[in-house]
């Protein structure tokens, strides 16, 4: 069976990295249901987004929001002057295990859960669900309430990051920051796991592990992703 362990880099949420005013301008033209792809974070003291919208059968743009009990945390690694953004796993993660990260504070309508007097917003996890480090996705325009799943089943993991597999074959020079007080701690310790395994992964896990994408429907009527 194959399984994440607590540190180990899962996957990159791939997309295409673009500044703050095309951010915002396609914040203004896409339907919601497109905006929920858009992560939005701060680098340089600027606003950047990794807009994932378009489908490219990459599986970062598929995983959902648990700001309760997540098992991954989403990171900002730069890799040759880019910032890329990772998940690595909280803790062990077993096979058929939903992948999910918290997407921090934002206004996320699927985190309020209709009673007999109305809306009831769970304030409470809201405040305590991030971690100080974590990069957290500004979903405050998305009313998208699909949820496709990640899980890990028993063969493995394939990571489709041809960037990333580029960038540290090449050994070169890179940096880390992150919008953190721990930054420079993290950076290293981020650096080391994700080069570690990723390349572990790369090199050894994928002759046996595949991330699929499925054609499984469930009641949500949304694809899942199963590690195969
Ligand atoms: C990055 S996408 C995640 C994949 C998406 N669920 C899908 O099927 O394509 C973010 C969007 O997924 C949905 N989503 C994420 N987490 C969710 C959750 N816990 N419950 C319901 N919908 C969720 C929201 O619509 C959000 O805008």
């Amino acid at each position: 069976m194959t399984h994440f362990t607590k540190g180990e880099f899962v996957l990159e949420y791939r997309g295409e990295l673009i500044n703050s005013l095309e951010s915002n301008r396609r914040h203004r033209v896409y339907h919601n249901n497109l905006k929920g792809f858009m992560f939005d974070f701060i680098w340089h003291d600027k606003f950047w987004t990794i807009d994932a919208a378009r489908d490219d059968g990459t599986l970062g743009r598929l995983v959902n929001d648990d700001h309760i009990n997540p098992n991954c945390k989403m990171k900002r690694i730069i890799v040759k002057g880019k910032p890329h953004l990772c998940l690595f796993a909280l803790r062990d993660i077993t096979p058929l295990e939903e992948a999910t990260y918290n997407y921090g504070n934002a206004d996320c309508p699927w985190r309020s859960k209709w009673t007999k007097y109305g809306m009831d917003t769970d304030t409470n996890r809201l405040e305590s669900g991030g971690t100080s480090g974590d990069v957290t996705q500004c979903t405050q325009h998305s009313q998208q309430k699909s949820a496709s799943h990640i899980h890990v089943t028993e063969s493995g993991i394939e990571v489709d990051s041809n960037c990333l597999e580029s960038d540290v074959a090449s050994g070169d020079d890179h940096h880390c920051t992150q919008h953190s007080q721990h930054e420079s701690s993290f950076c290293n310790q981020a650096w080391n796991c994700f080069f570690n395994v990723f390349y572990n992964i790369v090199n050894v896990k994928s002759p046996q592990c595949t991330l699929h994408y499925t054609s499984v429907f469930k009641d949500t009527g949304s694809p899942h992703c199963l590690l195969t």
